[in-house]
């Protein structure tokens, strides 16, 4: 399957909604970042178990770090070298799953 990047256009109007809610854009390489927190590592595992199974049903899995209550996650298409609209899919699912855990 081939994955488009996202253009300009999609960019600026995809963009400003993801930062809005914590999202930023990765310097020197094209991807989104976001840190979430949670009360205790039983809730952050909670989340992540959440996201991957949804990212394996997808078949988009996302770049992440966790210690204790805070994960990190990166969002990038490596198929395209960059952001196609299944990272945007992808973190708007994470941030309904963060907003029912938190
Ligand atoms: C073969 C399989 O479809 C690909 O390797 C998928 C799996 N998960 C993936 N996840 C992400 N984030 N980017 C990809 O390009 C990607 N490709």
């Amino acid at each position: 399957m081939t994955h488009k990047m996202l253009s300009a256009e999609e960019r600026e109007q995809l963009l400003p909604n993801l930062r809005a809610v914590g999202w930023n854009e990765v310097e020197g390489r094209d991807a989104i970042f976001k840190e979430f927190h949670f009360k205790d590592f039983n809730r952050a595992f909670g989340f992540m178990t959440r996201v991957a199974l949804q990212a394996e049903k997808l078949d988009h899995h996302p770049e992440w770090f966790n210690v204790y209550n805070k994960v990190h996650i990166t969002l990038s298409t490596h198929e395209c070298g960059g952001l196609s609209e299944r990272d945007i899919n992808l973190a708007s699912f994470i941030e309904q799953v963060a907003a029912s855990l938190s």
